[in-house]
């Protein structure tokens, strides 16, 4: 039955969803009553689990479709009732409760009570243990409102101890009650100035703010997803009493680059059209930031280099003793004969210092990478251009969604940011905080949620705020790439309800420390996800950023940027030249 109701709402897109078809079968699932009553304490873990552990294809389809119907505030209570039946009705009157107030007190009191004991310790604590939540795939979708309530307050609740960098939060908290009261009840002030750019709900304020606040934010809104506008006052936004007006990225910056290409380098650049030049001083700063980032990695090279070519003349000895030491580099196989093979064809019986190696080393490297130095475009005729970032948690993922909204941002481009990494609460609570500081909105929704229905709701929101670029977080738990490739496969085919192309660009971030393993990685999200442009991070402080190299190599997939560092200036676009020349040491 459920079956039957979920697929209906699915075939139909979200809006459809919401019509009859949801009563109808809605009145048949007796069975849901029969096992409540059976069973009471098992309501709250299948809320929980509601994202899109659905396990099969088939349920993916219809859960995102449900979960995308509930988020919307149109219809979403329709089909999701019938299993939780009294929840749909606590929603409404809660956000109206809670949004008066401040929410602390409420919230600690509804989770207490209806979410059930096993939910939240699981998210919380081991967010990437999906185990728990897979396991209720059908029933998750339709869910996804009414477990709102529920899972939010338990999940947010740690998520305020748990950030570290959120401490201000609270010192400013008492500011923040007066801005918060005439949200929730006359949604339009603070949404009214940056109304022109972002008409969204104001609930992330809420969310954010408040460690229990989960209830009041959930429900204000939308079920699923909150919108926490640029600069507002919204959780950081404490500070921010100047932020909370000034709208987006729109005002600010003169030059709005229009419909049309543009080239995501130092800045923004929009073909055929003048763009301020980056200076060139930081050019030079970048490149010996780069050296030294990449320094490890070139001192290791060049000592082991080093030491096979001193006094030595270039036999087969010696080239075997460099392509070990060039791929222990991790510089892979096939660059590591390109090296040799150069070598061996104009110093073979020579003397040779390692000097020289170098050279030739940096001259093949910067070969392998010429054709994977390619700019990030983005096109501006799709509003927004949809990014979607994937990548093993702690790849950098949203690290670099902050460090590229900055650049986005800066170059005059309206950018939305999405959490799409339901699963940890610190990884919602740190894209707040990249939203706050590069005056994104971004859409997030309670803990646990279905990921594609974000997803959706924030492709939705985007258009509807005539946004640029949408860029979408996701988890990386690639500990189950069943699940995995469940939620990123059903983000991707939610996201093309909307727009066909969408998502029109697909970044994996890398994280070079990892070594090899950064190949698999790379492998199985191009399969999963459709990467189709990478970022390294981490090449700061690693000595196997040769890892690049191979990569380069093997998927010849576009390096848009690399990342050095965890400021927001710490990403630059990808140089062939300066990187071989800074792996190998020479200037
Ligand atoms: N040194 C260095 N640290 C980085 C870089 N990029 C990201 N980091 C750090 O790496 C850690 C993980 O970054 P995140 O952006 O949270 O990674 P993520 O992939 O979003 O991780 P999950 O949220 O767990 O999925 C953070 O401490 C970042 O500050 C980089 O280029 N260099």
């Amino acid at each position: 039955m459920a079956f039957g109701f979920i697929k209906k709402v699915f075939s139909f897109g979200k809006k459809e969803a919401v019509e009859q078809p949801a009563e109808d079968e809605v009145l048949p699932p007796l069975n849901f009553d029969a096992l409540k009553a059976l069973r009471p304490a098992e309501e709250a873990p299948a809320e929980t689990p509601s994202p899109l552990r659905g396990g099969s294809i088939d349920e993916v389809d219809r859960g995102g479709v449900v979960a995308e119907l509930e988020v919307t505030p149109s219809g979403p209570a329709d089909h999701l009732p019938l299993k939780e039946g009294e929840e749909t009705a606590p929603q409404t009157p809660q956000p109206v409760v809670p949004e008066p107030k401040p929410a602390e007190q409420p919230v600690p009191v509804e989770p207490a009570p209806q979410p059930a004991p096993p939910e939240e310790p699981k998210p919380e604590p081991a967010p990437e243990v999906p185990a728990p939540e897979p396991e209720k795939p059908a029933e998750q979708p339709a869910p996804a409102p009414s477990p709102v309530e529920p899972e939010p307050a338990p999940a947010e609740v740690p998520v305020l101890p748990e950030e570290p960098s959120v401490p201000e939060v609270p010192e400013e908290v008492p500011a923040q009650p007066a801005p918060l009261a005439p949200e929730p009840t006359m949604r339009a002030p603070e949404p009214e100035p940056v109304a022109p750019a972002i008409p969204l709900h104001l609930e992330g304020k809420v969310a954010a703010q408040r460690p229990g606040g989960v209830v009041g934010s959930s429900d204000a809104t939308p079920s699923v997803a909150e919108t926490i506008p640029p600069g507002p006052s919204d959780h950081l936004p404490l500070k921010g009493g100047e932020d909370a007006q000034p709208s987006p990225v729109a005002e600010a910056p003169a030059p709005k680059p229009s419909a049309g290409k543009v080239t995501v380098q130092k800045k923004v650049e929009q073909k055929a059209e003048v763009v301020e030049v980056a200076a060139p001083a930081p050019r030079q700063s970048w490149f010996q930031r780069l050296r030294q980032g990449l320094s490890r990695s070139s001192k290791e090279l060049s000592g082991n280099i080093a030491g096979i070519f001193t006094k030595r003349k270039l036999d087969e000895d010696t080239l075997q003793d460099l392509e070990d030491v060039l791929i222990r580099a991790d510089l892979g196989v096939e660059t590591a004969l390109r090296v040799t093979d150069a070598l061996a064809s104009t110093r073979y019986g020579k003397d040779v210092s390692d000097h020289e190696v170098r050279s030739i080393m940096a001259v093949e490297i910067e070969k392998v990478l010429t054709h994977v130095a390619v700019p990030l475009e983005l096109d501006l005729s799709h509003k927004p251009h949809v990014i979607l970032v994937v990548g093993v948690n702690g790849t950098g993922k949203t690290t670099t969604i902050g460090k590229l909204a900055a650049k986005l941002t800066e170059g005059g481009l309206s950018v939305m940011l999405a959490a799409g990494d339901t699963f940890r609460a610190a990884a919602i609570e740190q894209l707040k905080i990249w939203g706050e500081r590069t005056k994104s909105p971004v859409i997030a929704s309670k803990l646990g949620a279905d990921a594609a229905g974000l997803a959706y709701d924030a492709f939705e929101k985007a258009k509807e705020a005539g946004s640029d670029v949408l860029i979408i977080d996701t988890a990386g738990r690639l500990q189950n790439k069943t699940e995995l490739m469940a939620e990123l496969e059903k983000i991707v085919r939610v996201l093309g309800k909307l727009d066909p192309e969408a998502p029109h660009t697909v970044l994996q971030t890398v994280d070079a420390t990892t070594g090899q393993n950064a190949l698999n990685q790379v492998e199985i999200f191009r399969n999963i996800a459709g990467v189709n442009g990478l970022v390294m991070t981490k090449l700061d402080g690693t000595a196997r950023g040769g890892i690049l190299v191979a990569i380069a190599a093997k998927h010849k997939l576009p390096v848009y940027f690399i990342g050095v560092g965890e400021q927001v200036d710490d990403l630059e676009p990808f140089s062939a030249s300066d990187f071989a020349k800074a792996i190998a040491g020479v200037a």
